[in-house]
């Protein structure tokens, strides 16, 4: 039997640090969403007891170090599942970008397993299983919109976001989110983003308040190591988006616009001098 499976992107709405941790995560909060920019997966149970993994992207491990590869090793492990998958991914969603692709991927690999070797193992379950494999899959997992703490792993659910259009751009260049976190000192910050008014804009459904209070502290460093970024953030906000951000660890800038027109025109000048450049809606 075959299965497909999509896997979103994810984009972080707000980004805090609170500290670092003795474990050497950092402690978090994050509001974050998915949008349509999705990788496809296909999954086949095998009869032989082995993974295999294959993509169009030449420029993904194809071996134990690909997530969806640990995702159907840890389930297969934990549920002692005496069968192999092959699975294949069709990659859309740029790769080291802050977009949570590897993320996604893995978090689909459960949820289309789950289904595939019919686990029934209900999604609270399968999204703290996602925890040990990174921070951002529990997220993955479940999808939707969600505060997240903790290292990223505890989530409650909100409300969806103002519907609006998102403006996806990445510059060449691939950064490494625990370099990221290394290089961060939350001493060194002026000023936090605020969850209260984040919280408060996506509840009273304020496309305003939403762009308003966008924030994320990584960007004092992705920012500051990467000057085409900061300068793809000042020509999105340059070309009329109403909110602009980076997401994650970066180096993908998002732009927020209510109208389709002003996401096409702000697509067309950004496209110029970036080649990654999507036009996406939230998930909701
Ligand atoms: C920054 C964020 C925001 O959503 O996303 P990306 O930029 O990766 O998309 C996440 O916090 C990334 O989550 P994820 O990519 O799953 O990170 P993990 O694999 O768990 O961790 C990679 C490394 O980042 C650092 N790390 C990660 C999460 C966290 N709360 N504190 C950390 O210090 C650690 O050094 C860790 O070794
Ligand atoms: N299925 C996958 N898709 C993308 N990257 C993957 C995958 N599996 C492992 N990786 C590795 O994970 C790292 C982070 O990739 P990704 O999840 O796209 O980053 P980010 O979380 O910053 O968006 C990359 O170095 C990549 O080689």
């Amino acid at each position: 039997m075959k299965i497909y499976e999509k896997a979103p992107a994810k984009i972080n709405l707000l980004l805090d640090v609170l500290r670092k941790r003795e474990d050497g995560f950092h402690e978090v909060e994050m509001v974050m969403t998915m949008v349509d920019l999705f990788d496809r997966l296909e999954m086949e149970e095998l009869e032989r007891d082995t993974i295999v993994i294959s993509s169009q992207a030449g420029y993904i491990p194809l071996d134990e170090k690909n997530l969806a590869f640990q995702a159907a090793r840890l389930i297969k492990e934990r549920y002692r599942v005496p069968k192999g998958v092959y699975i294949h991914l069709d990659k859309k969603i740029p790769v080291a970008a802050g977009l949570a692709g590897g993320s996604s991927d893995a978090a689909a690999t459960l949820r289309g397993l789950n289904r595939l070797w019919g686990l029934r193992i209900p999604l609270d379950e399968l999204s703290r299983l996602g925890g040990e494999l990174g921070s951002d899959v529990p997220f993955c997992v479940t999808g939707g919109t969600a505060l997240a703490t903790g290292r990223g792993e505890l989530l409650q659910r909100i409300g969806n976001p103002p519907q609006c259009w998102v403006i996806l751009a990445k510059p060449p260049i691939n950064v490494s989110t625990a370099d990221v976190y290394g290089r961060f000192r939350v001493n060194q910050l002026n000023t936090h983003p605020s969850l209260a008014r984040m919280m408060a804009a996506i509840e009273g459904g304020s496309f305003t308040a939403m762009c308003d209070a966008l924030g994320n502290v990584l960007e004092s460093v992705t920012l500051s190591l990467y000057p085409e970024v900061r300068q793809l953030r000042s020509s999105m906000r340059q070309l009329g988006a109403d909110g602009v951000l980076m997401s994650g660890s970066g180096p993908t800038v998002f732009g927020l616009v209510a109208k389709q027109a002003k996401a096409e025109r702000i697509y067309n000048g950004l496209r110029g001098y970036c080649k990654e450049v999507y036009v996406v809606r939230m998930l909701t």
